[in-house]
């Protein structure tokens, strides 16, 4: 597959910083020889940080970081002088990115708001220095604290877009010609099979500068949940989505039953998916006339409210927006209900080979000297001018 802009998976290797050690020192002055101890303590370490950040709307730009790694406190010093802290690392996220342990697959958090944080790994904290350790004796504290370990932990990183309306429907169902009427993305169309490849957003302006974001998803078959056509690797961007717009074209041979297998791939997906509202367009509508609608009426599936549509003249299109304005506001279907479950790993490991993100990320400690426990910095026992 050629090399695409819209990455919505990555795997990064994620360390946060040791804290600085304690210092050891001992004053001793010209005119006061026995000081006693008054080293200062170590900087924490820095953390590592996940923010929501509005700009970003992929993870592209943490496609080939590879690594996020947090500065390490520094050691106390004389005079009770304290450690710097280590610098935190901030990784910027578009909102709707989900964060899952690479190793376990295990739910971490995810970051759904501009301007969230979340602590991801704890800097460790700086060690104290030995003038806390300051006893009658005076002489006792040769040591200091070390500080605490930093922390390491492999993550995925997986986006899911947060649109209110997501589109389903299989390939040509003009999906991305209705995202282009309804709003100004710009999406590619044409008449054939698996014109999209990668999810669209658009926002659709609804009355009195109200709106609303539609997301239009490569198209799905049956079989998409168990990898076929472009699979499962899109689906993830509707279970986001508060309303789903079912899309079948006027000339199916069967609506219902189109309608159906797209309702079972969802639900192989992930069987939440059928908790949400639903809303059944049947496209392309200006190859019909009133008669055969009124006929095609009889045979819709049940449950679930329709509306007969043409991208291209514009039949029902508004009818379609009060529809999905109305079905957004209910309170029912605010979003919020997803429910974050492990990831599979096998699974897991699976669309990591695929995607060409599956090499380890070795890191080398080569650099990084041994913090020893209770170390004596030489250097701190000299006698000072
Ligand atoms: N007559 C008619 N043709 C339409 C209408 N909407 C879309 N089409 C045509 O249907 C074909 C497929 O449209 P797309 O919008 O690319 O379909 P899609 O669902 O996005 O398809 P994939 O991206 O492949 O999943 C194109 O040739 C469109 O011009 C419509 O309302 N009426
Ligand atoms: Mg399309």
């Amino acid at each position: 597959m050629a090399e695409s802009n819209f990455v919505d998976y990555v795997k990064i290797y994620c360390r946060s910083g040791k804290g600085g050690r304690g210092s050891t020192h001992m004053r001793r002055e010209k005119y006061i020889p026995n000081g006693g101890p008054d080293g200062g303590d170590g900087g924490r370490g820095g953390h590592i940080i996940l923010r929501g950040n509005r700009n970003y709307w992929t993870l592209l730009h943490l496609k080939y970081e590879r690594h996020a790694m947090a500065g390490h406190g520094e050691s106390g010093g004389k005079q009770r002088s304290f450690g710097k802290d280590g610098a935190d690392k901030i990784i910027e996220v578009p909102c709707g990115t989900v964060v899952y342990n690479a190793e376990t697959g295990e739910y971490i958090c995810d970051v759904t708001e501009h301007g969230q944080e979340v602590m991801l790994l704890k800097g460790g904290r700086g060690g104290l220095g030995n003038w806390h350790f300051k006893t009658a004796t005076r002489q006792a504290p040769r040591f200091a604290q070390p500080g605490e370990p930093m922390q390491e932990l492999t993550i995925i990183m997986e986006l899911k877009l947060l649109a209110d309306v997501g589109l389903v429907g299989f390939p040509n169902a003009g999906k991305s010609t209705l995202l282009s009427v309804v709003s100004a993305a710009k999406p590619k169309i044409a008449n054939y099979p698996f014109t999209t490849l990668e999810p669209n957003l658009g926002i659709v302006s609804y009355r009195e500068g109200k709106s609303f974001v539609m997301a239009d998803i490569p198209g799905i078959i049956e079989g998409a949940s168990e990898g076929k056509g472009l699979g499962l690797r899109f689906l993830r961007h509707i279970e986001r989505n508060s309303l789903l717009l079912f899309m079948v074209p006027a000339d199916a041979d069967d609506i219902k039953k189109e309608y159906e297998i797209l309702l079972n791939e969802l639900s192989t997906f992930n069987p939440e998916m059928l908790d949400k509202q639903r809303v059944l367009a049947i496209t392309k509508c200006d190859m019909l006339d009133q008669e055969l609608m009124d006929e095609m009426e009889k045979t819709l599936p049940e449950n679930i409210p329709h509306v007969f549509i043409s991208s291209i003249t514009g039949l029902g299109i508004n009818q379609l927006k009060d529809m999905l304005w109305e079905e957004l506001n209910k309170e029912s279907n605010k979003i919020e209900s997803i429910v974050h479950r492990p990831k599979d790993v096998t699974r897991l490991k699976a669309e990591l080979q695929e995607m060409g993100e599956d090499e380890d990320f070795e890191y080398s400690y080569e650099d990084e000297e041994e913090d020893d426990e209770y170390y004596v910095d030489e250097e701190d026992w000299e006698e000072e001018e």
